[in-house]
Parts: C-alpha cells; sequence; structure tokens
C-alpha cells in the first residue's frame, strides 16, 4: 500500500533569489524563503544585516526609496508581487506594514482606522464604516481604552497604544499579512508584552513576518525564525530549534551573544 502524505498548503508568500541593491551595495544576496499563513516568522540577525531591506521588499516599500533595486521572484499566492500589472496600493493592503516608531495620522483616531477602508471603498455606508472601525480597534486590542474618544487626536495616545492604533490601521483594510518592523523597539515593557499578546492573538488570521533585534522577543513570539548575516539568510526554521539547536556556527554565534 503506498502511504498518504496531506499536500502541505501553498505558502502565502514565496522569495527566490532575491537580491536586492541600493546603488551599487548590495544588502540582500540570493535570500530564497516562505512565509506561511499560519505562522508568525521572526527575522533576526546583526545590525545592518538587511532584515529591514528584507521585509520592505515583501510590500515593494523599496520602491520608495531612490536608487534601490530588487531582483529575483516574490510572489502573494503564487502572483508576482513585481509585475508590472501589480497594483502597489492594493498590494500594501493585502501586505500591511507597521513601522518601528508609531505613526498614527494628525487625525482622530476614528479617521485613523477609517482612512483605509474609505480610500480602498470597503465601507457604503457611515454604520458599515463604523461597523469596521470597531472591529478593527477590538481586534488591534485598543477599543475598549478609545471607545469614548474616537474624535481625539491619534497622536494623543501614548506610544503603545498608538502603535496599537497603527496595527489597527493595517487590520482595517483586512490585509492578508502584516509585517512588522521591529515594532516594540520605542516602547516600554508593558507597552511591549501588549503588542506581544497581540500578536498571539493575530496569528492564524494573518500572516505575520516580524524583525526584532530582541531574541527573547523572537524566541517568545514566533514558530519560525529566518538568521540573517551580512545580506545572507543564513538558516531558516521551527523557532525552537533555531535557538537549543541552531545547523549553523553563525547563527549559534549570534544567539549566545558572541556578536551582533
Ligand atoms: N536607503 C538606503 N540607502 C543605502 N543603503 C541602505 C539604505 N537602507 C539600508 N541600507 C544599507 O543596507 C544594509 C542593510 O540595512 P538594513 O536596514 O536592512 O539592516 P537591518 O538588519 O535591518 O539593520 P538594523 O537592525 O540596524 O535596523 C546596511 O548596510 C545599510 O547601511
Amino acid at each position: 500500500m503506498t502511504e498518504q502524505t496531506t499536500p502541505s498548503a501553498p505558502p502565502k508568500m514565496a522569495a527566490r533569489h532575491v537580491n536586492v541593491f541600493y546603488g551599487d551595495k548590495q544588502a540582500i544576496r540570493d535570500v530564497s524563503i516562505e512565509i506561511d499563513n499560519d505562522h508568525v516568522i521572526a527575522f533576526i540577525g546583526p545590525s545592518g544585516c538587511g532584515k529591514s531591506t528584507f521585509l520592505r521588499t515583501l510590500n515593494r516599500m523599496n520602491d520608495t526609496v531612490a536608487g534601490a533595486r530588487v531582483e529575483g521572484d516574490i510572489t502573494l499566492d503564487g502572483e508576482n508581487i513585481y509585475d508590472p500589472s501589480m497594483d502597489v496600493v492594493q498590494l500594501r493592503a493585502r501586505v500591511g506594514m507597521v513601522f518601528q516608531k508609531p505613526n498614527p495620522f494628525p487625525k482622530s483616531i476614528y479617521d485613523n482606522i477609517a482612512y483605509g477602508p474609505r480610500i480602498h471603498g470597503l465601507a457604503n455606508s457611515k454604520a458599515d464604516l463604523d461597523v469596521i472601525v470597531e472591529s478593527a480597534l477590538r481586534r488591534a486590542g485598543l477599543w475598549d481604552e478609545v471607545k469614548d474618544r474616537l474624535k481625539d487626536s491619534g497622536t494623543a495616545l501614548s506610544g503603545g497604544q498608538q502603535q496599537r492604533l497603527c496595527i489597527g490601521r493595517a487590520i482595517a483594510v483586512e490585509p492578508e499579512v502584516i509585517l512588522m518592523d521591529e515594532p516594540c523597539s520605542a516602547l516600554d515593557p508593558i507597552a511591549t508584552a501588549k503588542i506581544e499578546e497581540l500578536i498571539h492573538e493575530l496569528r492564524g488570521r494573518y500572516a505575520i513576518a516580524i524583525v526584532t533585534h530582541n531574541m527573547q522577543q523572537a524566541a517568545r513570539v514566533s514558530q519560525r525564525t529566518a538568521f540573517f548575516h551580512l545580506g545572507t539568510l543564513v538558516e531558516y526554521g521551527v523557532t525552537s530549534e533555531i535557538f537549543t539547536n541552531p545547523r549553523e556556527d553563525r547563527t549559534k554565534d549570534y544567539i549566545t551573544g558572541r556578536y551582533g
């Protein structure tokens, strides 16, 4: 009898032989990796190794950097995101991004969330929009703190609340993937813990990729870890294995604090 194997689900995103250049300088070298729906993947590595550069290739954020050039294939549900026919505004709604420093718009809390759904035509009425705003703020773990002050400015919130507002803003346009570039580095430990809790809650609903300098954080929030060094992907695998039994000496040296 032949053994039955369950075909594994196709990856949400796949990068194949990706190189990234800033002018003549190569920042990413021949990186291939898959990003699955069910996992949080952490990108770790010493400063300047290319973690953020690689993350930004996943929603074409590098398009906005003069002199940046991306080679190779990156697909979202099998579709090449660098194809000239790709609508980049639509892509960035499907692959949302949260930055290091919370960057709410100088608008009300309500309008920070409503902005994306309005421009993407996701609401037919004010009532629809109200539902979307409440749901996004609930999923971002912020509703109870702001429900009575939706008209206040987003910039008047605390840093941690602002970051959850930015996560809510990404969620409001129904993304499939959320990219987070050191989302806690400007936050205190309590606000950091809330974001980490939120990442746990969002897992499974969205594919999540997070760049972090903090290895404890990578170990806490991710199920997959990718270790970058000098622009290359040195090792990629199950987080617990990367942290307890890395295959490569460079990974071991980094996680044991020998450099970085
Ligand atoms: N806009 C840019 N123009 C030119 N070079 C850049 C630019 N952005 C990044 N680089 C270079 O590309 C390399 C990778 O940078 P990147 O910011 O991706 O690394 P990183 O691993 O995220 O670093 P960090 O952890 O310090 O944020 C570095 O050598 C950096 O100097």
